[in-house]
Parts: C-alpha cells; structure tokens; sequence
C-alpha cells in the first residue's frame, strides 16, 4: 500500500470512529434524556431537599485527589466552561456540579447556589462568582469548610452528570492555609466517600506516582477492593513515559477502570483543548499506544454516565424504604410527643397522669421488688439495695456488748463502787449500776443510726428524684418545681426518721427491759461459769488464767483483792451481755421497720401531697407552667415536623420515579 492510501485510509477510519463514537453519545444521551434524566433530576432534588441530613444517602460521584492533581481541571473539561484553577488549593468547599444536556440553549446558563441565595451568572464570570461564594462560606484566607455550594450548568452537549468536587488533599501547609488543614479536609472526604452510595472518582496526576497519592490512601480505606472508584489520570501530555504501564500493571486496585486525559493548558479554549487531546492520544508515539477506550474526556463524559445510571438504579429502592422507614419513625416520635396543653383541665389531667405514673414506678421500686422498668440499671432495684444497706448496719452495730476495761471487769466494779447504797446490802445488785454501764455503751454506738439514716435517705432521695424527673421529662418547665417539692419531703422524712432514732436511742439508755426469753437463756448459760470463776478468786492456789465460755481466756488475780464485789461484778457482766442482743436488735429491727413504713407513706399518699401543694398551690402556678410549652420541646415538635414535611416531599419525588420506571418496564 502506497502511503498516500495508508493515509487515506487512516482518515477514513478516524472519520469512522468520530461518528461512531458521536452516535453512541447521541443514543446515551436520548436514553438520558428519556429514562436517566428525571431520575437523576429526582436525585438531584432530594439532594436539594436536603435529605442527607436526615442520613439518608444519596447516589453521589465524589470527586477526589491529592493538591493539584487537576480535579477542577477535569470537571471544567466535563462542563466545557472554565472553574478557578491554579497551583495550591482553590476548591475550598465542596463544589456540588450539576452538569445537565440543554441541547436548545444557544448560550450555556449557569446559576450558583449557597446558602438559600441563587445567583446566576455566566461563562466569564463564573471563576469570580465561585471564588466570592468560597469566600462568603469559607473566610478570605485558604480556610476550608463543609458547606456546600451548588453549581448548576446547563448547556447544549454536556453529560447529565452530578459530581461533588472536593478540596484537595495536602499533608503539608502551605502559607496560610490552617495548620490542621489535612484533618479538615480528610474529615470533609472521608465523610463524601464512606457511604457505599459514592462512586470515587480518584483524580491522578500522570506526574507522580500512583502508590503514593493520598487520594488512593483515603479511597483504599473505604472501598479497599476498588469496585466503587473509577481513576482519571491527568497531565497525560507532562509524563507520557511510563503511563500505558502504569494503567494496565493497576498497582492500586482501581476497580472501575482508568480513563487518561488531557486538560486545558493555559488560556487555551475548551474546543481547542479537546482537539489537542484527540490529536495527544492519537499522535504521541507512547499515549497512542493507550486503548483508545480508555482515554480522552468523552470517554470519561460516557463513562461517567453509565456508572451514574447503574449506581441509581441499584440504590434507588433502598433510598425509599430509608425515606418510609423514617417517615413513620418520625410520625411516632411525633405523636409521641406530650400533648400541648390549652386548658387548665388538660393540665391538671396531665399532671394527675404524671403523679400517678411516678408513684406506680415508685412502688415498684421501693415497695415491689419488680424491676422491669430499670431492668439493668441496679441502683434503680431499690428493695435489694435497702435490704443491703440494712444488712450492712447491722453488721456495722457489734453484737457483742463493747467493754472498755483493759482488766477485766474493772470496769463494772467501779461503777459498782461508785453506786455503792448506804443502805444497802453487801450482795444486792443495784439497778443504777447496770443503768450507768448500759447508757455508757449504747451512747457508744449512738452515731451508727444517724449515720445509716443519712445514707439510707440519700439512696431513696436519688431514686425518687429520678423517677419523678424521668416521668416529668415532658414538662421541662416542671422540673425545679418536681425537684424541690420531691427534696422537701425527703428533708422532712430524713428529720422524722432522726426524730424516731434519737427517741429509740434514749429509750434504750434510760430504761431496760425485754419479753425476749433469749435474754434469760443466754444469762442462765453465761452463769454457769460463776462457780469456776468464783473459785479462781477464791482459791489462790487455783492458776490465775480462766477460759470463760463467751470471752475466751480471762486473767483474774487482779480480782482477788475485790473478792465480794468481783461476783456482783461477774453478774452484771453476764447480764449485759445478755440484755446487748435484745438492744442491737431492738435497734436495728426498730430503724428497718420505721424505714420501710415512711417509705411506704411517702409513696402512698406524701408524694403526692407535696407535689400537689408545690406544683398547684392555691395559685396553680405550676400547671400555668404547664400551658407554657418549653422552648426545647417546642424545637423538638418543628423539627419533627419539618423532617416529616420534607420526608413527604421526598417520598412523593421519589413514588414519581418508581411509577415511571415501572411504567418503562425496567
Ligand atoms: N499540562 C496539563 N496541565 C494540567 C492538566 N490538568 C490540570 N493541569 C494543571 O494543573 C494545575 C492544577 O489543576 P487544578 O485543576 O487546579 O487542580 P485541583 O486538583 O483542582 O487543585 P486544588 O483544588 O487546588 O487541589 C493547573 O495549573 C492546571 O492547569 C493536564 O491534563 N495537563
């Protein structure tokens, strides 16, 4: 063949594949127009909508890659206009391109959208109106944020595309930029790419090495085997050595393939810059080499829209059952949500309700023994708790009678010395004696019941307060209130219980009595020792050292000098000692059965009284409180109410959709 022919033929073939490769984008494009396109618009809907922030996922490309890789390079080369472009960090907040196909339009319309405002501008201005909205969300400097700003193109012949572009990934400060900047902007993208909505579009310079970039790093951590990344190498025409090798060896497991390209350079046009592409890839002894499948902005454009129709369609069923399921969720929470009283009746309805409710969790609690309502939160299992207190006060209380004589029984013969009768006979044992050395003991231990009253109020005082609290959740205006009449009362329970052990106390130090026949039985066993006892004293041969049943090993040659005195002492010993069971019991037994009768009191009929004359009162100041809805439960029902509104408005895009495609057949 001549190379005249070869070249014809080269031509021919070139025309061939250009108007094969134009009918593809025109039949893509009707079937955009047709099927893809009101999908996508519904999509882009809800993203307007906002449903992101109700967590509900949208099909998203995400535009990724590492400080200057050319991702605003690639995204002007897809809408066919010019972006903010340059070295260092231009896109400093994420850049929503909504590219849609007017084929009508004879001059492109682009409208920028931030925060509530829309602002239309033009090819020229574009870049300015971009830099002025970064500015007004982000600050002048090189601050980044996560705000959004919506660029919307719509011109003849671009793909229908929605791509979210974001900042690019810098380890490194640059001047001025914040020294935090690679956790801003790697918090920016990771939250972009998690969700497994988002296809990764990993932008790549041809320049460095693939392994190295951040952008695989980021992307390799939430789609590690890559079927949700599609990786645009740019800057082909800098560093075409190597670049067919590093696209087929695939070293960072790109799943959806790679697509090279050639952006604008300079002050290039954009129909310049693709015409300098084509001749690149197919005129460079080593890019021409490339597939011709894998290069240039068109084939990314056809490319782009093929993952975007696949990825819709397989996310949008899930997209509407999240909307139903949150839909209802919300409606319940709704009307979950107390009543807004109008009326005083309505109020003192509500607040009966409440009352009645705290005291049947209360009763549970405190008096029942049942738990279901608390099952795994043990301080609120409130009659095992008491028990365990009890048990530990009286333990706390010794159960043997305290002695405080380093000799043994000097103390009781000197108070028997001391209390000594004029008239009295040598052996008779005398009341006063027994009463002193009984006061003096009991006084001894008269802090452990205050101390277990305290503690014991403290614990019921939490839980009632909690209780009331947790079913007064709906009132927060009542809550000081509730608090302070549920504190008031235990104040006075605390007091009364003080009052009843202080009385318990005395009694057991002026007078001594007991029907307990313990006592006579434990005495009459402890005197069976007297004659052993007796005849140590007495006999001074007899070894000095006793064991006495009840208190081991006892000296006694200290007590031979007191012969007469040392019986009556013995005696009074083994009656103490007998008659300090029947008190700690006494004491004990008194105090728990006091306790379980004020806290049946207080949940019978007390709380109940003190709430009413606190929260009513002769003024009823409280349920006027509750007319007055509070301002964080006024929040809480528009929120709900506007999450629900847009929910509405989603699901009715959405059932638009789903009736279309149904109609379609697909
Ligand atoms: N020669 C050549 N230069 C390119 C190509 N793509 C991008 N550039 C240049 O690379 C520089 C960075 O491109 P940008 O598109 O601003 O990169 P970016 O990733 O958006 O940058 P940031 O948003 O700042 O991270 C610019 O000067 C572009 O002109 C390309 O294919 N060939």
């Amino acid at each position: 063949m001549t190379d005249k022919l070869i070249k014809k033929n080269r031509g021919h073939r070139k025309k061939e594949m250009a108007k094969a490769e134009a009918t593809n984008m025109t039949a893509l494009a009707a079937s955009y127009d047709d099927r893809i396109r009101p999908i996508l618009d519904a999509i882009d809907r809800l993203r307007h909508l906002k449903v992101m922030q109700e967590g509900i996922e949208l099909p998203t490309i995400v535009v990724v890659g590492d400080q200057s890789s050319g991702k605003s390079s690639v995204l002007e080369s897809l809408a066919g206009i010019n972006l903010p472009r340059g070295q260092g960090i231009c896109t400093r907040v994420p850049l929503i391109m909504r590219l849609q196909d007017h084929p009508s339009l004879s001059q492109p319309q682009l409208q920028l959208e931030y925060k509530d405002k829309t602002i239309t501008t033009s090819e020229t201005g574009i870049t300015n109106a971009i830099r002025a909205a970064t500015d007004e969300i982000a600050g002048n400097g090189k601050g980044i944020s996560n705000t959004p700003l919506t660029l919307v193109v719509k011109k003849s012949g671009v793909p229908d595309l929605t791509m979210v572009d974001l900042p690019g990934i810098t380890r490194v400060p640059v001047h001025g930029q914040p020294e935090n900047i690679y956790e801003k902007i790697s918090d920016i993208i990771m939250e972009y790419i998690t969700p497994k909505e988002s296809i990764i579009l990993n932008v790549l310079s041809a320049t460095v090495d693939f392994p190295t970039c951040e952008s695989i790093r980021m992307s390799q951590q939430v789609d590690r085997t890559g079927e949700r990344t599609l990786a645009v190498v740019t800057k082909a025409d800098k560093a075409p050595e190597g670049l067919l090798e590093k696209v087929t060896t695939d070293d960072v497991n790109i799943g959806l393939g790679y697509v090279c390209v050639r952006n604008r350079v300079g002050d290039e046009s954009y129909e310049q810059a693709r015409d300098a592409e084509k001749r690149l890839f197919e005129t460079h002894p080593l890019l021409s080499r490339i597939d011709k499948s894998i290069v240039g902005i068109p084939v990314l454009a056809q490319r782009l829209m093929q993952i975007q129709a696949a990825i819709i369609s397989k996310c949008l069923p899930d997209i509407v059952k999240k909307i139903n399921e949150k839909l209802s969720r919300n409606a319940s929470e709704l009307q979950q949500m107390p009543q807004n009283l109008s009326s005083m009746t309505d109020a003192m309805r509500a607040f009966m309700h409440m009352i009645s409710m705290a005291k049947e969790s209360l009763r549970k609690i405190l008096i029942g023994g049942e738990f279901d309502e608390f099952p795994d939160d043990m301080g609120m299992h409130g009659t095992a708790r008491m028990s365990e207190m009890l048990a530990k006060y009286s333990k706390e209380l010794p159960s043997k009678c305290p002695s405080s004589d380093e000799r043994f029984l000097m103390e009781e013969i000197a108070v028997l010395g001391e209390a000594k009768g004029i008239n009295g006979l040598p052996n008779f044992l005398p009341r006063t004696a027994f009463l002193i050395l009984l006061r003096r003991k009991v006084k001894e231990i008269s802090h452990t019941p205050s101390e277990f009253v305290r503690k014991m109020w403290a614990y019921i005082e939490d839980v009632v307060l909690r209780v009331l609290l947790h079913h007064s959740e709906d009132y927060p205006q009542l809550q000081s209130l509730t608090r302070r009449a549920a504190e008031n009362l235990i104040e006075k329970m605390r007091n009364r219980s003080y009052d009843v052990m202080k009385v318990s106390i005395e009694m057991e130090m002026v007078a001594d009595y007991t029907s307990n026949p313990d006592y006579m039985k434990t005495w009459t066993e402890l005197m069976n020792n007297r004659d052993d006892f007796m005849n140590a004293i007495e006999n001074h041969a007899k070894p000095t050292k006793l064991l006495l049943k009840g208190f081991g090993e006892v000296e006694i040659h200290h007590l031979r000098q007191y012969a007469a005195m040392a019986e009556q002492a013995f005696d009074m010993r083994m009656r103490i000692t007998a008659y300090w069971r029947s008190v700690v019991l006494r004491l004990v037994d008194n105090l728990a059965l006091h306790i379980l009768y004020s806290v049946n009191c207080l949940v019978e009929k007390e709380i109940e009284m003190e709430l009413v004359d606190e929260l009513v009162g002769p003024r009823m100041s409280g349920l006027e409180r509750m007319l007055e809805e509070s301002p964080s439960t006024a929040g809480k029902r528009e929120r709900l109410r506007k999450s629900i509104a847009l929910l509405k408005e989603s699901k009715q895009v959405v059932a638009k959709i789903m009736d279309r495609i149904e109609a379609h057949g697909d």
